[in-house]
């Protein structure tokens, strides 16, 4: 299935816009995994199956496996959601960027290696840094634009002409001219719900990853106001911290789903 079918059918079936992030950090893993060889596949798994009804997606950040030298269990896991949870969109959070060659690899390495049915890509250096996503035309390419960190306004900010920031500028070329396939995304910050709203408005319906609450304290009402699309949806809200380690005793897994349904409700309850 094609990463926008599989976003609308955990939209609708789910009836949930949570996205559930995957950054694990083995120095906040509860005791019972501590030391163990396959704590970051366990703890992983372990919040997939708790909180996998509740959301519309899971989102697996590369570099915290990467860092721990696990990206055999990161393999395994994409495995598992796929075997497990076949209708979940796996979404490799990667933000790869570089010249077209280098991105042909990174692409192959998301979609055949991890095999994830998006990818979040950086654009800034241009449209031949994000082809190479492009010709994967059943997968999902979500490409960075007003990012949720406070340093991202040093550039996404800056005036392309005209008083039109860049992140705009971002924006406009994605919808206009690389989403020919109408598979890309784009990234915007629940920090910055006026953004979210600029970038909804001259983008249309196209899906909107939206990371920021939780962790980041992003609000959810106004990222739910300024980010729904015509339907009443149109995006992934990533929480990650704030649900994987919203408790390291052994109630890790419940709260974890406590977590994932209490912020899936909030989200439902501003739409
Ligand atoms: O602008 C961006 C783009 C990506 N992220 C990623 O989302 C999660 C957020 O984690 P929380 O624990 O919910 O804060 C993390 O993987 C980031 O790399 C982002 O925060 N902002």
């Amino acid at each position: 299935m094609k990463f926008t079918e599989k976003l609308e059918h955990a939209w609708t079936h789910a009836d949930s816009m949570l996205m559930v992030g995957l950054d694990p950090d083995p120095q906040r893993f509860p005791a019972e995994l501590k030391g163990k060889p396959d704590a970051i596949y366990e703890f992983c798994k372990g919040v997939i199956d708790a909180t996998a009804p509740y959301v519309c997606g899971i989102k697996p950040q590369i570099a915290y496996f990467a860092a721990q030298r696990a990206e055999d269990q990161l393999e395994a896991l994409c495995d598992y959601l796929r075997t497990a949870y076949p209708h979940l969109p796996l979404v490799l959070d990667a933000k790869r960027g570089d010249i077209g060659s280098t991105a042909e690899q990174y692409a192959a390495e998301a979609f055949e290696r991890y095999r994830a049915d998006a990818v979040t890509v950086n654009p800034y250096m241009g449209f031949d840094s994000v082809e190479p996503y492009l010709a994967w035309e059943e997968k999902g390419v979500i490409i960075l634009c007003r990012t949720s960190n406070k340093g991202g306004s040093d550039l996404q900010f800056l005036d392309v002409g005209n008083g039109e920031p860049l992140y705009l500028h971002v924006a406009s070329l994605v919808a206009n001219r690389w989403n020919k396939n109408g598979q890309c995304a784009l990234v915007v910050g629940a920090t910055f719900p006026n953004e979210i709203a600029k970038v909804r408005e001259r983008v249309g319906d196209m899906p909107l990853l939206i990371p920021g609450i939780g962790a980041q304290g992003g609000d959810i009402g106004g990222t739910v106001a300024a980010g729904k699309n015509s339907a009443g949806l149109g995006m992934m809200i990533n929480s990650s911290r704030a649900i994987l380690y919203a408790s390291n005793g052994d109630d890790w897994r419940e709260a974890a789903a406590k977590a994932a349904l209490d912020t899936r409700n909030a989200i439902n309850a501003a739409k």
